[in-house]
Parts: C-alpha cells; sequence; structure tokens
C-alpha cells in the first residue's frame, strides 16, 4: 500500500473512529493482510460501499473481509451493486437454475457464491447488504431489521415483515429480499438483497432452467411472487434508502459509521483481491463445483429429406461440469449404433457446455457424408440443444 492511499484510508478511517495505532483503537497492515483491530467495541462499527458494479470483483471483496479481518470485536455493514448478473449458490446446479443461453446472448454473467441458498438476479436497481460479524454476534433477524426498521422509517405505510426463512416481504407476499449466509468457526458474514427497481422481465426470463431432465441433490432455489419497492413507493430515492440503512444499523449496533466508499479492485488495499475474483470467475469455480447430476431426455430427431421422424434417448451423467457417461439410444434403422456411439464417447471427458461439446463433435462429423452426415448431424444437434 503506497504511503499516500494509506494515509487516505487512515483519514476516512479516523473520521470514523478507526484509527491507526492511536488511542484504544487500530488498524495496521502485515504480512500483506490488514487487520482491523479495536478494545472498543461498542463503537467498532464500519460501513463500507464497494466502487465497482462487476459481481466477481464484489464477491471476492467479501471473501478477502472475511478471510483478512479480525471480527472478534467489530462488525461492517458492506453494501453493493451490480450491473446484470446471475448468483447461483454454492450448492446449486446452474443448469437447473438459469437460462445460460438468453444469458450468453445478453452477455449476462453467471457468478457462484460461496454461501449456500437459492439464485438471485442482479441488476443495478438491486442492493446487495452483507452483515460481518463474528459468529457468536451472528443474527440475522437483528440484520433484518436494520432492513425491516429501515424501510418503515421511510414510508409508514408499506407493510414490510422478515419471514422464517429470512426472505423480506412486502404487503405480505411479494419478496423484495432473500438471503444466505456463511458461517465459519470464528467470523460470519449474512447476506442479503434489497429489490428497489430491477428489471423484472430479466429477472422471471433468466431464472428458468437451461437443460430437460436433470436429476440431482443440488440445492434447489425456492420461487416467490417478487416485487420492488419503487413499485409501492415510486419516489423512494437510492440516496435516501442508503442513509436510513446506514443510520439504523448503527441505531441497531450502537455505532456512529459514515459510509467509506471503496475501490474492491485496489491490490494495495486488498492484496490478494485479483486472485480471489479470477477464483470466482473461472469455469472450474462456477460450472466444476456443480453437484454431480444426471440428465435423461427424449431427442426428437425428424430427416426432413425423408420425411422420417424418431425418438432417441440420452442419458449423461455429469461429475465436476465434465461428462462422465454418455448413453444414447437411437433406433438403428435410422443410424448404425456404431456411429451414435462414437457420438457419446467423445463427449465422455468433455466440459458440459455447448461450445467444448460442439467442437468434439465436429471433427466427427467431417467422416461422414450424406444421409449419415445428416442424420449424425440432427443428432449431435439435438444433444447440443439439451447442453444449455
Ligand atoms: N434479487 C432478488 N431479490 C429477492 N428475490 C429474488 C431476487 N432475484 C430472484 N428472487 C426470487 O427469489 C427466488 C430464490 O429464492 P431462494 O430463497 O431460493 O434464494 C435466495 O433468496 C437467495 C438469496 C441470496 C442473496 C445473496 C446476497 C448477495 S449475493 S446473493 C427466485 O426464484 C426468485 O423468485
Amino acid at each position: 500500500m503506497t504511503q499516500q492511499k494509506y494515509g487516505l484510508l487512515m483519514n476516512q478511517l479516523r473520521r470514523t473512529g478507526w484509527f491507526l495505532r492511536t488511542g484504544n483503537q487500530e488498524l495496521w497492515t502485515r504480512s500483506s493482510s490488514i487487520f482491523l483491530e479495536s478494545s472498543c467495541s461498542s463503537s467498532a462499527g464500519l460501513v463500507l460501499q464497494s466502487q465497482s458494479t462487476d459481481v466477481h470483483q464484489n464477491l471476492a471483496l467479501e471473501d478477502w473481509i472475511d478471510a483478512h479481518v479480525d471480527l472478534q470485536q467489530r462488525s461492517i455493514l458492506l453494501l453493493w451493486r451490480n450491473r446484470p448478473a446471475v448468483v447461483i449458490g454454492r450448492h446449486q446446479n446452474p443448469w437447473s437454475e438459469c437460462n445460460l443461453p438468453a444469458m450468453r446472448r445478453a452477455g449476462i454473467p453467471l457468478a457462484r457464491r460461496r454461501s449456500g441458498g437459492g439464485t438471485v438476479y442482479h441488476d443495478l436497481g438491486n442492493l446487495n447488504l452483507t452483515f460481518f460479524a463474528s459468529t457468536k454476534a451472528y443474527d440475522r433477524q437483528r440484520n433484518l431489521k436494520v432492513v425491516t426498521e429501515a424501510l418503515r422509517g421511510l414510508r409508514p405505510d408499506l407493510d414490510i415483515r422478515a419471514t422464517e426463512r429470512f426472505d423480506i416481504l412486502m404487503n405480505g407476499c411479494f419478496k423484495i429480499s432473500g438471503t444466505a449466509s456463511r458461517l465459519s468457526r470464528k467470523s460470519s458474514y449474512h447476506h442479503c438483497t434489497l429489490l428497489h427497481s430491477a428489471d423484472p422481465v430479466a429477472l422471471s426470463t433468466l431464472l428458468r432452467p437451461s437443460s430437460p431432465g436433470i436429476h440431482s441433490n443440488a440445492t434447489p432455489s425456492i420461487s416467490s411472487p417478487v416485487a420492488n419497492l419503487t413499485d409501492h413507493a415510486p419516489s423512494l430515492q437510492w440516496e435516501e434508502l442508503l442513509e436510513a440503512l446506514v443510520q439504523q444499523y448503527n441505531k441497531e449496533f450502537g455505532l456512529c459509521a459514515t459510509s467509506i466508499l471503496i475501490d474492491p479492485s485496489d491490490e494495495s488495499l486488498f492484496p490478494g483481491v485479483g486472485r480471489m475474483a479470477a477464483e470466482l470467475c473461472s469455469w472450474e469455480w462456477t460450472f466444476g463445483k456443480t453437484p454431480k447430476f444426471s440428465i435423461e431426455t427424449q431427442l426428437e430427431l425428424t430427416d426432413k429429406h425423408l420425411d422420417l421422424c424418431c425418438s432417441a434417448h440420452l442419458l449423461m451423467e455429469v461429475k465436476n461440469g465434465l461428462v462422465d457417461r454418455c448413453q444414447l439410444d437411437v433406433p438403428t434403422d435410422w443410424l448404425p449404433p456404431n456411429l451414435s456411439v462414437q457420438i457419446s464417447e467423445v463427449l465422455v471427458g468433455e466440459r458440459f457446455c455447448p461450445h467444448r461439446a460442439a467442437a468434439a463433435v465436429t471433427v466427427l462429423l467431417r467422416s461422414q457424408s450424406g444421409q449419415l452426415h445428416r442424420r449424425m448431424h440432427l443428432l449431435c444437434d439435438a444433444v447440443l440443444s439439451v447442453i444449455g
């Protein structure tokens, strides 16, 4: 960290009560980690607001704080928003949770977070709040109370309530916030969304399965009717919402923090955060961490030249995001068995990904011509359409 940046951060923290080796509160850097320490637990709170709208950078910042900040005597609230993105839970299957082809077409990234729970849609109309605390002080209902009380203060007419499963509902049935959390032995975080003015069409069209007939033990999402705060409070501005949330957080936890803008890609403040973001971006994390699953479905095939239709059966097993087993049962009068076996064989070991699978079968298709080529092509297209 350069002296100048360090000085800036110190000043910000001094203003907000977090000092560098002065008084009874200290902040210092050691072995490329920042440790935030305080002996004065009653005022040891910090509110950070991310300047980034990149989902992977923001998730990496959460991981960084979780890994590097000593939260035994203090709590942190992180406020962040993302450009359009779909965020799945740690133990979920992206192919059964979201419309991957539509996301690819729209250039919308998929992110797998480290916390459990279901899939949510993010855009700049959705606020994320991450409550960091010691595991001892971890209290999700209390955190949600910060949100519900802030909203009640802003708009007393709205009926806003947290549920037993830690959703927040507006007017009895519309979900405006979903929760997930990650607990470790000493520290923990609880994060939740807050729908202010997100795109409802994108939310509902992107949170649909890509592939049919998936069987797995992955965590399923619990779909709910959703609403934006602005549906019932059209004049509610971001600034007043953020201010009310910070005020309520201070009130609830007896703090006096003001929010500090931070850049989560700043390696001098958060050493190693870029590597953490790169890991979250990787195919191996996003898709490769999917719990093993199988796909079993019928493929309808039509050879238009001969006006001939048939139905094939596909069974695929996928482990670590890679095709582990593929079985194609095609009527033998439609395609000789050795050719459908060849298709299965080239797919085994490949990523369960349409681009990789297409590249693998393209080589095989070159080996045939005429009617057999046409039918193999049709069969390959049908298989690829299942790999969302
Ligand atoms: N942004 C957002 N906010 C609230 N509810 C949503 C949102 N997007 C989708 N949904 C609805 O919730 C269900 C999934 O509900 P489910 O209960 O299965 O999952 C969750 O709520 C997970 C919340 C994760 C919050 C983290 C905070 C920071 S990073 S992501 C989905 O099918 C939709 O019906």
